[in-house]
């Protein structure tokens, strides 16, 4: 099922388009990820879905309900964590869960409470002062109030910022079980590595665009099968390489990579040598997420932007 729906998702402030059309589908029981340099409109977009800030154009519906136009109904089935959760960081966990608890209007407080608490291991420290929490703590306490109201859809903008390894490792568990559970997921990170364990699919937002979308288990799968090379002349390995019907993406102005099972790379090599050819360099590259994050981020010239 549908959860999360954004069509031709548009701002723009001043004269500048922040976020460009952006089309996203999110499922039922699905981590999507969403992914960008520095700048590329996330938080905005976010804060779109959210209802924080209105869209200059195009629309957001969660579970069928536009943001616009019902946007109490739709809020009801979302819980985020956007930008850092805000806590009162004098009183306890408890209180303050008991505190969101009453805001939003949650039937059977103590009992939800106790198990949103238990979800996310917070049992033991839960009547300790916030103040006195370590930084995955009080993520899994933000978790905990996002989830009081059972939603449907989880918004999460960086949820990992500033975690130790271990935090992250515990916070991508929870987001998994949420996952296995039917919740839909939505999270945006610029931690490629992150994302390429916690997601189903990811899309990629550059300069306010989703340049591409992709299926992770697929990327993965095409793990190590194309070697990337450096040349003098790339003019003449195109030719050679349209010549012989071998498929090959540039990368820069000397650098190409090229489809191959690691069992044919020394026979390639031959032939390079037999068009005289001049190899600088030759390695095989993972088609991980930071690769394709690297090629749909990388202008024209191969300059990296900020990743
Ligand atoms: N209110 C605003 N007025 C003008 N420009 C803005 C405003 N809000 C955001 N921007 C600009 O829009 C662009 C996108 O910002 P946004 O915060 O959505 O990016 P982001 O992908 O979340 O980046 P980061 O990973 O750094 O948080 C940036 O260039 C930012 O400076």
């Amino acid at each position: 099922m549908e959860v999360l729906r954004v069509d031709n998702l548009t701002k723009q402030i001043g004269k500048k388009t922040i976020v460009n059309r952006v089309h996203m589908q999110v499922n039922e029981g699905e981590v999507y990820g969403f992914l960008g340099p520095n700048g590329a409109g996330k938080t905005t977009t976010i804060r779109m879905i959210v209802g924080l800030i209105q869209a200059t154009e195009g629309s957001v519906r969660i579970c069928g309900y536009d943001i616009g136009t019902d946007r109490e109904k739709a809020m009801k089935m979302v819980g985020a964590i956007v930008e850092n959760p805000e806590t009162y960081s004098y009183l306890s966990g408890y209180k303050n869960l008991i505190h969101y608890a009453r805001l939003a209007g949650i039937p059977n407080k103590e009992k939800r409470i106790k198990e949103v608490v238990e979800f996310v291991k917070l049992t033991d420290r839960i009547h300790d002062k916030v103040k006195t929490y370590s930084l995955g703590m009080r993520q899994r306490l933000g978790l905990a109030q996002a989830l009081l109201g059972k939603p449907k859809l989880l918004i999460l903008d960086e949820p990992t910022n500033g975690l130790d390894p271990e935090g992250i490792r515990e916070f991508r568990g929870l987001v998994r079980q949420l996952a296995d559970q039917g919740t839909a997921v939505f999270v945006s990170s610029h931690i490629l590595k992150e994302m390429e364990a916690i997601c189903d699919r990811i899309a990629i937002i550059k300069n306010g665009r989703i340049v591409t979308e992709q299926n992770v288990a697929k990327v993965l799968e095409g793990q190590g099968q194309k070697v990337r090379i450096k040349v003098d002349d790339i003019k003449q390995v195109e030719t050679f390489l349209q010549q012989n019907e071998i498929s090959y993406q540039v990368v820069d102005h000397n650098t190409m990579d090229i489809p191959m099972d690691e069992s044919e790379v020394s026979e390639f090599v031959r032939f390079l040598a037999l068009q005289n050819i001049n190899l600088r360099s030759i390695e095989t590259v993972k088609d991980s997420l930071e690769e394709l994050f690297f090629t749909f981020t990388t202008d024209e010239e191969g300059e990296k932007k900020n990743a």
